[in-house]
């Protein structure tokens, strides 16, 4: 079959060259791509480079730095670290891991820091634990270790207090279910309904008549006083992203927002994750307020009932591509990976509706934290990505009525702009948009269109470069920006020739909003047809 080819779960791309180029004329006269996006263009052709981003939780099966490049090679554009787990010093040393790579080796890998939250889960553990139908154990806010064997504690005092008799304690969203028999102070004797493995800080739900019990437990504040400590470690360590578990509402992410406008100096997305029974009635407040959203599935699947998670996810992925926010999907889409070297075919069929839906990015969660194989995981998602975002040009698929955004004049014509830019390169069957941003604003505009083709961003400033990797379709360079705009295509020109990554006579589709000079008055905003000069 002709297409087996193109399905296979080998890497695409051998271990990467730094290859920022340098042009002879002049030092200014510098562009940086990432190097496996670099291999990806040469050898899959443009339109066949893959749209969808993908994130990897970093964890103890994917922390080396040989992991660690695997992974960035087979396709991983943003590294989140779960502060759930681990020190604030290993998550230090696993970004410096990270930044080492992205310096030595050409990548571009962004970082996302995901926050606690006040979930509430067991106590760290040193293995896990197999969990035997009948088995009694006792789940206890007391140091287990005075309690006996059989004890697990439990982060969140007032527990206690919220189940009562004959609830049911539901491990990570159902991994493994235990019935509460008697209730003796700080201790909750519980016995084992369905088995299963109970693994370290695992989340805990608590249900009543099969409804979850949302009593103390709702009132805990969506960031703790943990959580912010991690944020100020996270403005030290200049992340590119904060996700925010547990939102409830957009006002915890309008005061995080505000914390960081005041606090880091540069900018730092939030993203709101969507994974509490009482997001759900907020969505739309919660995108609005967010620079991205994340649909966590797998808390999301305890809070509310598991049948109801496909209808909360397509609402927040077309919400989102409505409002031009960048949107990710989240856990389970590979979770039998994490025991075994191949997926099944309905996590295939899950994967392939995501990219149907054409959400921003999928994330692997388990499956590169602590499972067997991150890196052929890594491998599924990316063919999977591609052979599917193939199918949806060639089908017109995931077509969506796109409403106007701006409300000021100046958004507007930017708006505007894109769209136009991007039907003109789609019915002209042009090669790729180029681009010219200085914070990412136009990026994300022709993003949200889903032209056919590729949108080559090109600015002047890392930190937006590493942003770009979330958007759906944009593929980040880093530019020297000459004073001149048409210099600028000029120079993109002369410098991915020489990469061979365009050829003379390629069609090309131009969008520049960049200003000559730093004055509102003089903003230059053009779409250009070219084609590459000889
Ligand atoms: N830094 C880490 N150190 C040790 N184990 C980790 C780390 N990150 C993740 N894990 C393990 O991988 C599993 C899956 O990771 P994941 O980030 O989905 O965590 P989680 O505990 O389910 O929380 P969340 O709801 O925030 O995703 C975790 O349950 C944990 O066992
Ligand atoms: C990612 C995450 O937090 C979840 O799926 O619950
Ligand atoms: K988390
Ligand atoms: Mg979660």
């Amino acid at each position: 079959m002709a297409r087996h080819q193109k399905f296979s779960w080998t890497a695409v791309a051998s271990p990467a060259q730094h290859i920022a180029v340098k042009n002879g004329v002049g030092a200014a006269e510098r562009l940086e791509v990432d190097s496996v996006l670099a291999k990806e263009l040469g050898e899959n052709g443009f339109r066949s480079t893959r749209r969808t981003k993908i994130i990897c939780t970093i964890g103890p099966t994917s922390c080396s730095e040989e992991m660690l490049e695997t992974l960035a090679v087979n396709g991983m554009n943003l590294a989140r670290l779960n502060m759930c787990h681990g020190t604030r010093e290993w998550h230090h040393e696993i970004i410096s891991r990270i930044r080492r790579l992205n310096q030595d080796k050409g990548f571009s890998v962004a970082i996302m820091l995901d926050t606690e939250g006040s979930e509430v889960h067991t106590s760290a553990l040193d293995q896990p634990i197999k969990a035997e139908v009948g088995e009694e154990y006792v789940l206890t806010i007391r140091d287990p270790s005075s309690v006996g064997a059989m004890a697990i504690g439990v982060s969140y005092d007032a527990f206690v207090d919220d189940v009562e008799v004959g609830d049911s304690v539901v491990v990570d969203g159902g991994m493994v279910s235990l019935e509460v028999e008697s209730k003796m102070g700080p201790d909750v004797h519980c016995r084992v309904v369905d088995p299963g493995i109970i693994l370290s800080r695992a989340n805990l739900t608590f249900r009543r008549d099969g409804a979850v019990i949302r009593a103390r437990n709702s009132m805990l504040p969506v960031l703790s006083s943990k959580d912010w400590l991690d944020i100020d470690f996270a403005i030290r360590e200049r992340v590119d992203f904060i996700a925010v578990s547990f939102v409830k509402s957009a006002d915890v992410i309008k005061n995080l927002k505000s914390y960081l406008n005041s606090r880091a100096d540069k900018v730092i997305e939030v993203i709101a994750k969507v994974e509490s029974h009482d997001s759900v009635p907020n969505i739309a407040e919660i995108v609005e307020a967010s620079d991205a959203v994340m649909v966590a599935r797998g808390d999301l699947g305890a809070q509310i009932p598991l049948e109801d998670v496909p209808s909360v996810q397509k609402e927040v992925v077309v919400r989102c591509r409505q409002l031009g926010r960048p949107v990710i999907v989240a856990s389970h889409l590979l979770q039998s990976m994490i025991e075994y070297p191949t997926p099944t075919r309905a996590e295939v069929a899950d994967i392939s509706d995501v990219v149907r839906q054409r959400a921003d990015a999928l994330m692997l969660s388990g499956e590169s934290a602590v499972g067997a194989y991150p890196d052929k995981a890594v491998n599924v998602l990316r063919a999977v990505a591609t052979r599917i975002e193939e199918w949806v040009r060639q089908e017109k698929h995931g077509q969506i009525v796109l409403p106007q955004l701006a409300n000021v004049p100046d958004g507007r014509v930017s708006e505007e702009l894109c769209a136009s830019a991007s039907t003109m390169a789609n019915n002209l069957g042009a090669r790729a948009i180029f681009v010219y941003t200085r914070r990412g604003y136009m990026a994300n505009f022709l993003s949200r269109c889903r032209p056919d083709c590729p949108v080559f961003a090109f600015t002047d400033q890392q930190d937006v470069r590493q942003r770009l990797n979330l958007r759906w379709g944009v593929m980040p360079f880093r530019l020297d920006f000459a004073p001149d705009p048409e210099e600028n295509v000029d120079r993109t020109f002369r410098l991915l020739k020489r990469r061979d990554l365009v050829q003379p006579g390629d069609l090309v589709v131009v969008v520049s909003d960049i200003r000559p000079d730093s004055s509102d008055a003089s903003v230059v905003r053009s779409v250009q047809i070219r084609r590459v000069p000889a």
